[in-house]
């Protein structure tokens, strides 16, 4: 098993990159890229740890080595939002920076799973397709948006009101990635809420992201949160590809379009990627609503994705 990390000298990409090198299965290999000059260091820093997981740092100039024989490819690489920006705004510098790293994946490692951390993803997982599909390589059962942090948030809040494990908290978001689009299904978790929790926890959830990027007050946004969410999504994914089949995790995929052409749901992964998209069962009037308010600016950010592929 290869796994590689586009973007690992970064925030996330650091983060990430530990807990792949003390959680993933022995004997798998681990190539960590970047443009930035510090990725050796990276790796030979987190090569000192003694996991029976190899870690392999890749400059900027090669980037077909480290993907190549790739199972998986996390791409964490673009640029993090600042206090009074939104996740769109980051769409001019990351659109192009995701298609010329989903490029290299269709020449190097074609048939890999690709899991799309970079922001705005609700748009740049339309981008991987169109990419993909110019190259001839599209797999629908392969290409994720990761959504996990908001899946890992919600467990954590809702837990803390019901003074919970978290670890026995189970909450779908489905949806998208980004403020309204983002919507938490607290009818599923068998846990009770008066109507004033569920709109408070429903907008906390939402705008987690942006709590983060206030407390970090213009040094970027989450980033440890997002790397152990990434691992979790990561590992999930390998223990599928492994021949497990009952591994169920939110993520962004493309759909039969009912809802939107994207659209997070509970995916059954196994040994091809996504084995079933389950459905998201009976919403609450509130979340029927909350779906029914986001559907038209969903579709709007990944039609954007869709045309800035030629
Ligand atoms: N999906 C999510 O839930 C989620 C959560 C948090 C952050 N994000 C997004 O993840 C991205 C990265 O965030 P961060 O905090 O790690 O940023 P960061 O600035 O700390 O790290 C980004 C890294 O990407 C690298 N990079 C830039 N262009 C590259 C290229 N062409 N090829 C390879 N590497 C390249 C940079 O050198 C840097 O090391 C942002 O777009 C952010 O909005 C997504
Ligand atoms: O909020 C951001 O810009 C980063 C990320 O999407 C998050 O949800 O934390």
């Amino acid at each position: 098993m290869k796994v590689a990390v586009l973007g690992a000298a970064g925030g996330i990409g650091q983060a990430l990159s530990l807990l792949l090198k003390t959680q993933l299965p022995v004997g798998t290999e681990l190539a960590l890229y970047d443009v930035a000059p510090v990725v050796p260091g990276v790796a030979v820093d987190l090569s000192h740890i003694p996991t029976a997981v190899s870690v392999k740092g890749y400059g900027k100039d090669d980037l077909a080595s480290a993907l190549v024989g790739s199972d998986i490819v996390l791409i964490p690489a673009g640029v993090p939002r600042k206090p009074g920006m939104d996740r769109s705004d980051l769409f001019n510098i990351n659109a192009g920076i995701v298609a010329n790293l989903i490029e290299a994946i269709a020449d190097n490692c074609p048939t890999a799973c690709i899991g799309i951390i970079t922001n705005p993803v609700n748009t740049t997982v339309a981008i991987a397709k169109k990419v993909l599909e110019k190259k001839g390589v599209y797999n629908k059962n392969k290409l994720f948006g990761v959504t996990t942090l908001d899946v890992i948030r919600a467990e954590t809040f809702v837990a803390e009101i019901h003074g919970k494990n978290p670890a026995e908290v189970t909450v779908p978001v489905i949806g998208g990635h980004s403020g309204t689009t983002i919507l938490p299904l607290l009818s599923q978790t068998g846990l009770s809420f008066t109507d004033e929790q569920i709109e408070a926890l429903t907008k906390r959830i939402q705008n987690a992201g942006t709590e983060v990027v206030e407390a970090k007050a213009g040094g970027g946004s989450a980033t440890l949160s997002m790397g152990q969410a990434a691992a979790r999504f990561c590992l999930s994914l390998v223990k599928a590809l492994q021949g497990d089949n009952s591994v169920v995790e939110c993520t962004y995929v493309e759909t039969d379009g009912n809802d939107a052409l994207f659209f997070a749901h509970p995916v059954r992964l196994g040994a091809n990627g996504v084995e079933e998209i389950l459905s998201y069962g009976e919403l609450s009037a509130y979340e029927e609503k909350a779906k029914a308010d986001m559907l038209d600016g969903l579709k709007n950010d990944i039609q954007i994705g869709l045309d800035f592929v030629k």
